[in-house]
């Protein structure tokens, strides 16, 4: 049975909320000094993922009763929910089962009475065959040319993590070149198109619904440009596939369902690239490299299902989190990969985090009265010290952030790497120590500064430090460790949603948007001013109709 437990109410938060206060009379610098084994006590390793997370405003005490919060909370019980296909999305009716898909046990898996499993193969053999064939070039376009551009046509989770794996991976690629398309804005289609040839481009129509307006727009402009260059209706199945749980849709669009490749409504749109979500990324590296992605991720739901919490790495990122968010008040979270190919790393997370998490009302469906998800934001290193590390190191905002960063390169030139990784160091280094005021002084005496000099600048060289980051050090970014890492940060979510009492699993903030964007397309197709709105938004839409 699925938990339902205000955690503000446990005891362990009464004795959090005491802890916060002694643990705040003591720096990182301090914790590190009583205790030449910090590092030791503080890191977990899943096999060539190293997790550093003694850089935590925490001590042993407080992870007692962070680990306590967890059990207050039942979380165990909540863990076996998920795996063991409860509805715990209640409010959709639904099981939450994307570790399904990267299932590499011989377990079932039982839905509504129905072992999925065959049917999760069944749709993998499908996948792989589909790769294989338009690889191998043995699948022709309409005029008998092989398939050299494949354009993805999703947003939110049918996009996403599409890309951020394809870039990610970018070391895998096979000979198609990756197209993106997901804006319903003209230019993300019509700048695609462009150069790609009808005669050997794919087109996948990713979208769990098949009814999400930006996707099926920018399928219909790719289909009448791909009429438009003289192909007939009938080869659209030689050049469109449908990646759906709505084969109604899929067939209504004109797309073949030979060529659908369908997954289930126990797959949350978030969570969806392990499933046919995911061709677009098999197409990219290759079906066996795929593969290896499921089987890390794989390793980390046996790890979350199977691990004490004490050894758990989701639950200690999750724990952590709620020690930031919920005690001092930190409102971002952000994810920093010294690694340019995991760019879009924390864009991902942005929906995996923020559409799962980003919720005022809990299980009980009453309006909390403590925050819930966290900001995610992030931008690879080392670019992200020349944009927003000035605020993260000398702020007023805590900003609790995950460094990551892989021990070998896809791309070793030079000592690019150690560059790299020189800098992935210091910065976890500088936000803990900073620099004391001693520090600067000196350094300002020996540049030479006269006394009136150091006086005016010395208080702007201050780093108070004390700022805490968890460090992932990856033995080099495979599929596997990939796979393995992106499931660590989904179970992690999942925790942080159990202990918040909230639904991680619906997204009905999404819907109101929806809602008024299609009672105003209406009004935009004609000439006549708008009255029926606020003063704003009559007055944008009317200089709108002015100005086009
Ligand atoms: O895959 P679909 O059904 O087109 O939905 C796309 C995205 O839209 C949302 O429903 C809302 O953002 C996401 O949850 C989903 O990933």
């Amino acid at each position: 049975m699925f938990p339902n437990v205000d955690f503000t109410t446990t005891q362990a938060y009464k004795y959090l909320a005491d802890h916060y206060i002694s643990i705040n009379e003591k720096s990182l610098k301090q914790l590190f000094a009583e205790d030449p084994k910090r590092f030791e006590k503080f890191s977990l390793q899943l096999e060539d993922i190293l997790l550093d997370f003694s850089k935590n405003r925490i001590d042993d005490e407080t992870l007692a009763l962070l680990i306590q919060l967890a059990k207050e909370c039942q979380l165990g019980e909540a863990i076996d929910a998920m795996f063991s296909a409860e509805k715990i999305n209640q409010t959709e009716g639904r099981q939450v089962l994307h570790t399904a898909l990267r299932n590499q046990s011989t377990n079932p898996v039982v839905v509504d009475g129905e072992d999925v499993m065959p049917k999760v193969k069944a749709v993998q053999a499908q996948m792989k065959d589909f790769t294989n064939r338009i690889l191998s070039g043995e699948w022709k376009g309409y005029t008998g040319k092989e398939i050299t551009d494949v354009v993805n046509i999703g947003i939110g989770g049918s996009d996403l993590g599409p890309v951020m794996v394809t870039e990610a991976l970018k070391a895998y690629k096979t000979r198609l070149d990756m197209h993106f398309v997901s804006n319903v804005d003209g230019t993300h289609i019509a700048e695609t198109l462009k150069g790609l040839n009808p005669e050997t481009t794919l087109f996948l129509i990713a979208s769990k619904t098949f009814t999400t307006q930006e996707t099926m727009a920018n399928a219909q402009s790719a289909k009448d440009w791909f009429l438009k260059a003289g192909a007939e209706e009938a080869d659209v199945a030689k050049h469109f596939a449908a990646l759906s749980t709505n084969e109604q849709g899929v067939a209504a669009f004109g797309i073949d369902t030979k060529n659908m490749f369908e997954f289930w409504d126990w797959v949350g749109g978030r969570y969806s690239l392990w499933s046919a979500i995911g061709l677009s990324i098999a197409l990219g590296i290759g079906y066996d490299n795929f593969e290896k992605l499921l089987e890390g991720a794989y390793t980390a739901d046996v790890h979350f299902k199977e691990t004490e919490f004490e050894q758990n790495i989701p639950v200690i990122l999750a724990l952590l989190g709620i020690w930031y968010n919920n005690f001092f008040d930190a409102e971002s979270h952000a994810i920093l990969p010294y690694d340019q190919y995991m760019h879009r790393f924390a864009a991902y997370f942005q929906q995996g985090d923020m559409e799962s998490n980003g919720k005022y009302v809990d299980r009980n469906s009453n309006r909390v009265d403590y925050q819930t998800g966290p900001i995610i934001w992030g931008e690879p290193g080392t670019n992200g010290q020349h944009a927003f590390y000035q605020l993260i190191h000398q702020g007023t905002k805590l900003i609790p952030c995950d460094f990551i960063a892989p021990a070998v390169s896809h791309n070793p030139i030079g000592n690019h790497h150690q560059l790299l990784l020189s800098n992935y160091f210091a910065q976890t280094e500088a936000l803990m120590n900073g620099k004391t005021e001693e520090e600067v002084i000196s350094e300002l005496q020996n540049a030479g500064k006269t006394e009136k000099e150091i006086a005016a600048l010395k208080n702007f060289k201050v780093f108070e430090g004390n700022r805490p980051t968890n460090s992932f050090l990856i033995k080099k970014i495979t599929p596997y460790t990939l796979g393995c890492l992106i499931a660590l940060y989904e179970h992690k979510i999942f925790v942080q949603g159990v202990i918040w009492n909230i639904f991680s699993f619906d997204q009905w903030g999404v819907e109101l948007g929806k809602q008024l964007a299609n009672k105003i397309l209406p009004e935009l197709e004609n000439e006549e001013p708008v009255s029926a709105h606020d003063a704003s938004t009559n007055g944008l839409i009317n200089q709108y109709k002015a100005w086009r």
